[in-house]
């Protein structure tokens, strides 16, 4: 539901004429029938000019054969003629048989069509007012204004009068020619001018051509000469021409130098070269569309917001009294020590608030940085922190906790407008900031997250704070997650949603990895997928997941070369340190080769542990995880550990915790989300349809469960037999079926299909066909194999 109210509202903000797609032949069709019309509208209309008033009597009689018309097409010509020109805009109505052309034309080329939208909305729009204009001289109803025309007018006159009605239609004028040709009152003044100068500059032509030049040297007698034959050939200007005046000379009117400045540059478009697989995606897309992922759940409904729970304790209450005795107590342990305040300022959060002061000129930062305990004395308060001095604030900050901590509430964080309209690839609420803000992060671009805390202060929840807001926001075509937890407890709600939401190993049970061997398998089978899918990136000529799959919706990668469409992945490992002390290597390994190479194709890492030991968090793992978040931990190495500083030593646990990304630490109140409440959420979206399987990662074989080309009957697939049975059900040797039917991995597949020619059972490769298979039937097979001792 949170997500459809988003949709709702971008619609609105976008609102649209309808865009219909249609094929080449509809287009053709359409586009045609368009141009036709237009121009038998046209062809009545000019007839009707003619034949109008001879066919005003046959009207009435439409459906008789016997009344003939005199109209160039007939009854239907004088009928349509009289119905627009007659009834509606009078003879403005051609405006609309040109309209109609036009689109045709539009339709045929497959032009741009919002610019036939301009035509049409300015079309109608000049059809009006030119059926307001001609119905203004008309005081009946003719073919000049028509009905529309002459209605509108006498409408007017009786409100505003003939003036005021010549006034709007001259209002109406300018309106249109200010806006649909950008001109301004300079260009009006120009105009003007020009046109001023211009007759000017024909009368001195003429003049030019009768006049004797005039000397200031003449003498007066050539002086009066020329006044006498002068007079009677100057008809044009009232004025003599002073005899003594030199000519004026002509000069060209020149445009004053800002008007040149406000010549506008006509840029023309240049259309982008398209190559040959733009041409055809481009075909494909007009055709069918952009391709949408979501489509196979289409019906898909998000969890609605109401499943999040409401707490009474939400919002911020201030108590006035704590405020003023934090303040005081604050003041006067500083006064104590002789350090003066300038100014003191409090923010209230979820859980603390936060006084900024202003120390006196001269106190040096350091001096209050060292009263840390003796502060933390006099407020008597656990889980105080100096931050000295604030970035970018020139404050010091002294968090203190509130007495009354208020819950954050899932359902608060993923109502909030910043959750709900961010665009981001993997939105996370996690809680809200110490000013009440929600604090929403992308998780794409973190690109791995680190949480670490001791038992009990709220990772869980955390955890599953960070899964229920990837649930709320994206489609279960575009994130999966693959979920490791040891504990067995934590994450077995999402369990659920295992074929919406969860990867896992093809031949595996359990979508939720329990057992710490099957994590080795899992970890090891994501380089395989990652690696697959940098090489996908690489034929696509793509930089990253982002841009591949714009590019694949807009159809510009052919799945039959192995391009699809490929979802986030986001694997969650719970007690992190529990895996590295039972596999240890085998599981760094892989995890720092992902945390290196994994961000730009979409695979995200988030690892939860309690123990944030030095031998847990190495430093290869620590350097691909700057994105961290510390829970409240018990000594500050740990806090040095986690957050390569101090601070989460000094949280007040129960969900308090602190984020950074590489820079700056913020405070957070982590949202609350309570086990019911996520399996409600898991519950919404289990019952609904889902895909037929968990999404299969790529298959990988251990080294020691290994199976070689070896033709050793021994040494054969444990699933030799099935898929020798399901081959010969099916008659046809190919890999891609025993992939899907035993659910398994090209590689696997590949190697079982080797086995079974070596056995004999399918012929040997063809190319593209699928191999031939040589046993008829299963009881053939059952004496095959038993013939080979099986
Ligand atoms: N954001 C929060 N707001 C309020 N209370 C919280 C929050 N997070 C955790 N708590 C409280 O702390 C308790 C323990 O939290 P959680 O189970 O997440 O701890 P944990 O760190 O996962 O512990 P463990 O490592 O033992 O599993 C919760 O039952 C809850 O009462």
């Amino acid at each position: 539901m949170a997500k459809k109210k988003t949709n709702t509202k971008t619609t609105r903000k976008k609102l649209k004429f309808p865009s219909l797609k249609l094929s080449s032949q509809q287009n053709l069709v359409l586009g045609s029938f368009l141009v036709i019309f237009g121009m038998v509208l046209f062809i009545a209309f000019v007839s009707f000019l003619f034949t109008g008033d001879a066919d005003q009597s046959t009207l009435s009689n439409f459906a008789s054969r016997d009344v003939k018309t005199e109209n160039w097409l007939s009854k239907s010509g004088a009928w349509l003629s009289h119905f627009f020109i007659n009834q509606g805009f009078g003879i403005s109505s051609f405006i609309i048989s040109g309209l109609l052309f036009l689109s045709g034309i539009y339709v045929l080329l497959s032009r741009e069509k919002s610019k036939l939208r301009k035509h049409w909305f300015w079309g109608l729009l000049i059809m009006v007012w030119f059926a307001v204009f001609f119905g203004f001289f008309g005081n009946e109803i003719g073919i000049l204004g028509g009905v529309v025309g002459y209605e509108i007018n006498s409408y007017l006159q009786d409100f505003i009068g003939k003036i005021g009605t010549s006034f709007l239609l001259l209002l109406g004028l300018i309106t249109y020619l200010a806006i649909r040709f950008k001109l301004t009152a300079e260009s009006f003044i120009q105009l003007f001018k020009s046109a001023q100068s211009k007759i000017k500059n024909d009368f001195s032509e003429t003049d030019d051509e009768f006049v004797v030049p005039i000397d200031n040297n003449l003498s007066e007698e050539a002086a009066t000469i020329k006044k006498a034959f002068d007079i009677p050939l100057k008809t044009k200007t009232p004025d003599p021409i002073p005899i003594n005046k030199p000519t004026p000379l002509k000069v060209e009117p020149q445009p004053p130098v800002e008007e040149q400045n406000e010549l506008e540059i006509n840029i023309e478009e240049i259309e982008e070269e398209l190559s040959e697989t733009d041409n055809l995606a481009n075909k494909l897309v007009e055709d069918f569309g952009q391709f949408d992922p979501t489509l196979e759940l289409s019906h898909y409904k998000f969890p609605p917001l109401d499943l999040l729970k409401k707490y009474d304790s939400e919002g911020i209450t201030i108590n006035q009294e704590e405020l003023e005795e934090n303040k005081n107590k604050i003041v006067d342990t500083l006064k104590n020590y002789n350090i003066g305040i300038a100014s003191i300022k409090a923010t209230i959060g979820p859980t603390v608030t936060l006084y900024e002061i202003v120390p006196d000129a001269g106190i040096r930062i350091s001096k209050i940085k060292n009263l840390e305990d003796d502060i933390a004395l006099s407020l008597s308060a656990l889980g105080i922190r100096i931050i000295a001095p604030i970035p970018g604030k020139g404050t010091i900050g002294i968090e203190v906790p509130n007495k009354s901590s208020t819950i954050v509430s899932m359902r608060s964080v993923i109502a909030s407008k910043k959750f709900q309209t961010s665009d981001m690839q993997l939105p996370i609420a996690l809680g809200k900031t110490i000013s009440n803000e929600t604090f929403v992060v992308d998780l794409a671009k973190m690109p791995h997250l680190l949480m670490a805390g001791a038992t009990g202060q709220g990772k869980s929840v955390g955890l599953n704070a960070v899964l229920t807001s990837l649930l709320y926001k994206k489609h279960p075509a575009e994130v999966k997650f693959i979920l490791v937890d040891p504990k067995k407890v934590e994450l077995t709600l999402f369990n659920k949603i295992e074929r919406h939401y969860l990867a896992k190993l093809p031949d595996s049970e359990e979508a939720i990895i329990t057992d710490n061997t099957k994590v080795i398998n899992t970890l090891n089978s994501l380089c395989i997928e990652m690696d697959n899918r940098y090489e996908l990136l690489k034929n696509a000529l793509c930089r990253n997941i982002a841009e591949y799959n714009a590019k694949f919706k807009a159809r510009k990668l052919n799945p039959n070369e192995g391009h699809q469409f490929l979802p986030y992945i986001v694997l969650v490992v719970d007690e992190f340190a529990d895996l590295i002390m039972t596999a240890g290597k085998e599981v760094e390994t892989p995890i720092a080769r992902l945390a290196q190479l994994a961000r730009a194709i979409g695979i995200h890492l988030i690892i939860a542990t309690q123990r944030p030991s030095v031998n847990v968090i190495t430093g290869i793992i620590k350097a691909n995880f700057p994105a961290r978040i510390a829970f409240r931990v018990t000594s500050k190495i740990d806090s040095r550990t986690i957050l390569d500083g101090s601070g989460a030593d000094q949280l007040i646990g129960r969900g308090d915790m602190l984020f950074t990304q590489g820079n700056d630490m913020i405070r957070v109140q982590c949202a609350f989300v309570d086990t019911p409440e996520v399996e409600k959420i898991t519950e919404y979206i289990g019952s609904q349809k889902a895909y037929p399987d968990a999404y299969l990662l790529p298959e990988y074989v251990g080294e020691d469960n290994g199976t070689s080309l070896d033709i050793d009957i021994s040494d054969r697939d444990k699933l030799f037999k099935e898929a020798a049975i399901v081959l010969v059900t099916a008659q046809q040797g190919s890999a891609s079926l025993l992939q899907r039917k035993l659910k398994l991995g090209y590689n696997r597949a590949g190697r079982l299909i080797d086995q079974l020619e070596a056995a004999g059972i399918v012929g040997p490769f063809e190319g593209s066909k699928a191999r031939q298979v040589l046993i008829q039937d299963l009881t053939s097979l059952d004496t095959h194999l038993e013939n080979e001792n099986i």
